[in-house]
């Protein structure tokens, strides 16, 4: 089984060095920054290191079974500058990113019928190149059916549990009530326990309403304690997790604005739904990578 991995991020690094520990996977690492060191993954005071082929350019790909893109949304096209050298007759992808949008963001470049859109909950920061912490063993969802089931098979030796359903679309958007909602973390430059602190927790429960109207009327189906329960979740988590959104403002990286909050404020227009909470999120968040020079 050969599996490649693009972007050995938080994600990418953590998936590549967990399938890495089965020897009978080749791994290969596609990236565009040097990973001098192999991959080095800590979780619950263990560490598991892996040293996987590393790629530096398309050129030296090869056709795979499996790839990975564990790209951010926004560098979704760059990403796919890797699948042509990595894709032969039966090679499938799956694409771990965060929003609603997987198989979009990938149509343009590979066959959508061999993609496997997955929803990642696990917690993780990269700490350095090719370092992690990963602060919960964490899951990832993907659809029913054969891809989806080969999928949950190569992760069948890690922690990391993979399960498939027959509702992706529901547990998209409630992994984006989540997410919506880390925005405030990114905002407040404060980590997941800044829930505690009602008016944040008030606010982060009007962005996750918002979501969720929006999640219904494009056909989701959320529990009507969905604000509640994501408020909780922050409020009751690691108290100094750093959301992925979090670390790119920290970083200085650009933000998935457009796949976290954007989106919401895009398809609530659609449907007339008011969305106030999350338009002024992206609203902050977009000024804040903003030079007023350029205004
Ligand atoms: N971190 C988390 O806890 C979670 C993140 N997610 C989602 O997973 C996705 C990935 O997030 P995360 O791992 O945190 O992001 P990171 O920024 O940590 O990792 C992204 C990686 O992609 C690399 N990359 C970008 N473009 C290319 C390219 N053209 N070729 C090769 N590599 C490339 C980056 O390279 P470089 O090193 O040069 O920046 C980086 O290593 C996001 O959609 C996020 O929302 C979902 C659940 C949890
Ligand atoms: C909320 C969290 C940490 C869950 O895995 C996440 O999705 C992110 O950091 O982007």
């Amino acid at each position: 089984m050969k599996i490649a991995i693009i972007g050995p991020g938080a994600i990418g690094g953590t998936v590549a060095a967990w399938l890495g520990q089965d020897t009978d996977y080749e791994i290969y690492v596609c990236t565009r920054s040097p990973l001098p060191d192999g991959l080095a993954i800590e979780l619950d005071g263990d560490k598991i290191t892996a040293a996987p082929t590393v790629h530096t350019s398309p050129d030296d790909a090869r056709p795979v079974d499996w790839v990975l893109s564990a790209a951010k949304t926004y560098d979704s096209a760059n990403a796919a500058k890797w699948l042509p050298a990595l894709t032969g007759e039966t090679t499938r992808l799956a694409v771990l990113q965060n929003g609603i949008e997987q198989v979009e963001n990938f149509r343009p470049f590979f066959d959508p019928a061999r993609i496997t859109p997955c929803i990642v909950d696990i917690p993780a920061e990269r700490t350095a190149p090719g370092r992690v912490l990963q602060r919960r063993a964490g899951t990832v969802i993907v659809p029913d059916g054969p891809d989806g089931s080969a999928f949950a098979a190569l992760f069948a030796h890690t922690p990391i549990a993979v399960t498939t359903t027959d509702d992706f679309a529901s547990k998209a958007w409630a992994k984006l009530c989540i997410n919506s909602a880390g925005a405030v973390n990114a905002i407040t430059l404060q980590p997941s326990g800044i829930a505690r602190f009602a008016p944040v927790a008030g606010l982060m429960r009007q962005i996750v309403e918002e979501c969720a109207a929006v999640g219904r009327a494009e056909g989701a189906v959320l529990p009507d304690t969905i604000a509640d329960d994501v408020v909780y979740h922050y409020a009751t988590g690691d108290r100094e997790g750093v959301n992925s959104i979090h670390a790119d403002r920290l970083a200085g990286r650009p933000m998935e604005v457009q796949a976290r909050n954007g989106v919401i404020v895009r398809l609530g227009e659609k449907h007339g739904i008011a969305t106030p909470a999350n338009r002024m999120a992206k609203a902050l968040l977009e000024a804040s990578m903003i030079d007023v020079h350029s205004l």
